[in-house]
């Protein structure tokens, strides 16, 4: 990470016997310096507040860049290119976020959550995680409501964990716990206890919701602020990870692109002990409250899922042209309708940017905007020259066959 140290990094170079006092004031002066942002949010170690080092500065600006490259990015790519990757990104993010918790969900479970939520007609196999996905779904929702009250955070949490979570762990407070709960390491060391009594967890999930609120200070800030916040206080028994990574994202779809955002819980998970250190660092006491290195660590994270971004998107976008200039060739060769072309290409984008490389019956249609009898036709034609081929008959779905794929120099699925 960055040059600047912690204050306990500080405390452990200095070798005279004043080192105690030295770091005391060097929190007070990192607190009371005007470019500081001050939360006014007493923790066990002090108020919690975040410095503006020049290295944070620094990372700030090379996240804004990065955000600027995926957002052209992504704003050249075909619409259907667009939808058919965030929907993977959905996927992955409720996989990963998942995961990290030791709870098991498979791309397959997640779309068919998708669908189901899109449908608003809950299917009895895809409930398990359809209130989680629509939460996912709605932030892609530009005019998503940020939660106003504890009550809304308790409903929030209701969707990420409902269906996914034992009874015994359902919260039995009024709104949240009432009893104690412990962050335990892998081999169950306790790394942190979360704040009780229920009313004091009321208290601080106000100010957390305040603190988000605060026009004071950049919400990139104040949203990874609020994350440390809620994962401190712990408010419930399990899922903590769960819905605190969702408002994290929630909280940063305001200054960050949606397709950032939905990257995130894969990186945290390939960074784990990153992610777990941050928290750690900072309820370390002799850090006082200092949050600015769990900022810096999470603004990491979020580079590296920009980078990713990134990679991927070119890398997809020059397969998605290459395939376009093979087009004109198969089409030639195998005397393809201008209709059955354009199937094509919708489908070489679900191919590359999807997350099953399939499109259905009812996507083509409405990409091409035409009726799903219609579209039936161009895709028998496509068929019948064994140029795609059918995966699924309920619901009709289709793939690119290998020699389309071959023909179209792209990756195979
Ligand atoms: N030292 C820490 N202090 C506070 N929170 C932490 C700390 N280390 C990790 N966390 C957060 O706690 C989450 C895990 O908490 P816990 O093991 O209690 O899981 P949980 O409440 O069961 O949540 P879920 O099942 O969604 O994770 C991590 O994902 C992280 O967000």
């Amino acid at each position: 990470m960055s040059d600047y140290p912690t204050l306990e990094k500080l405390f452990y170079s200095d070798s005279s016997s004043e080192r105690v006092e030295h770091v005391k004031a060097e929190a007070e002066r990192r607190l009371n310096n005007p470019a500081s942002f001050r939360t006014g949010i007493e923790l066990s170690s002090g108020e919690l507040f975040l410095a503006t080092p020049r290295e944070l500065s620094l990372l700030n600006e090379k996240m804004l860049r990065a955000e600027r490259k995926v957002s052209q990015l992504w704003r050249d790519l075909p619409g259907i290119a667009r939808w058919a990757y965030l929907r993977s990104l959905i996927m992955d993010e409720i996989m990963f976020t998942n995961e990290m918790e030791g709870v098991h969900s498979s791309r397959r479970q997640i779309e068919e959550a998708l669908e189901s939520a899109e449908a608003k007609r809950p299917t009895k196999e895809a409930k398990r995680f359809r209130e989680f996905a629509s939460l996912y779904l709605e932030l892609t929702d530009s005019n998503h409501v940020y939660p106003q009250t504890p009550a809304d955070i308790r409903a929030i949490y209701d969707k990420v964990v409902a269906d996914a979570i034992d009874d015994r762990d359902l919260p039995d407070g009024k709104l949240f716990r009432a009893g104690l709960v412990d962050v335990k390491s892998a081999s169950q060391k306790t790394l942190h206890t979360g704040v009780g009594p229920e009313s004091k967890i009321v208290e601080m999930i106000d100010r957390m919701i305040e603190l988000v609120a605060s026009p004071d200070i950049p919400q990139t800030y104040s949203a990874i602020l609020s994350h440390f916040l809620f994962e401190y206080i712990h408010p419930f028994y399990d899922g903590n990870g769960r819905t605190g990574r969702y408002l994290l994202a929630l909280y940063l779809s305001e200054p960050l692109s949606e397709t950032t955002v939905l990257s995130l819980s894969r990186v945290i998970a390939e960074n784990k002990s990153k992610y777990y250190k941050a928290f750690d660092v900072t309820e370390r006491p002799m850090n006082h409250a200092e949050a600015t290195f769990f900022v810096m660590q999470i603004i990491e994270l979020i580079r590296l899922a920009q980078d990713s971004l990134i990679e991927s998107i070119e890398l997809k976008r020059m397969q998605l042209d290459a395939a376009c200039a093979c087009m004109g060739r198969l089409a030639s060769e195998c005397e393809l309708t201008d209709m059955a072309v354009n199937v094509l290409f919708v489908m070489a984008q679900f191919h590359l940017f999807g997350a099953f490389s399939e499109a259905s019956l009812k996507d083509i249609a409405g990409n091409l905007e035409v009726s799903t009898q219609t579209a039936r036709r161009y895709l028998q034609e496509l068929e019948g020259k064994g140029l795609i081929a059918t995966v699924s008959r309920k619901p009709l779905k289709f793939v690119l066959s290998d020699k389309t794929v071959e023909a179209l120099e792209m990756p195979a699925a």
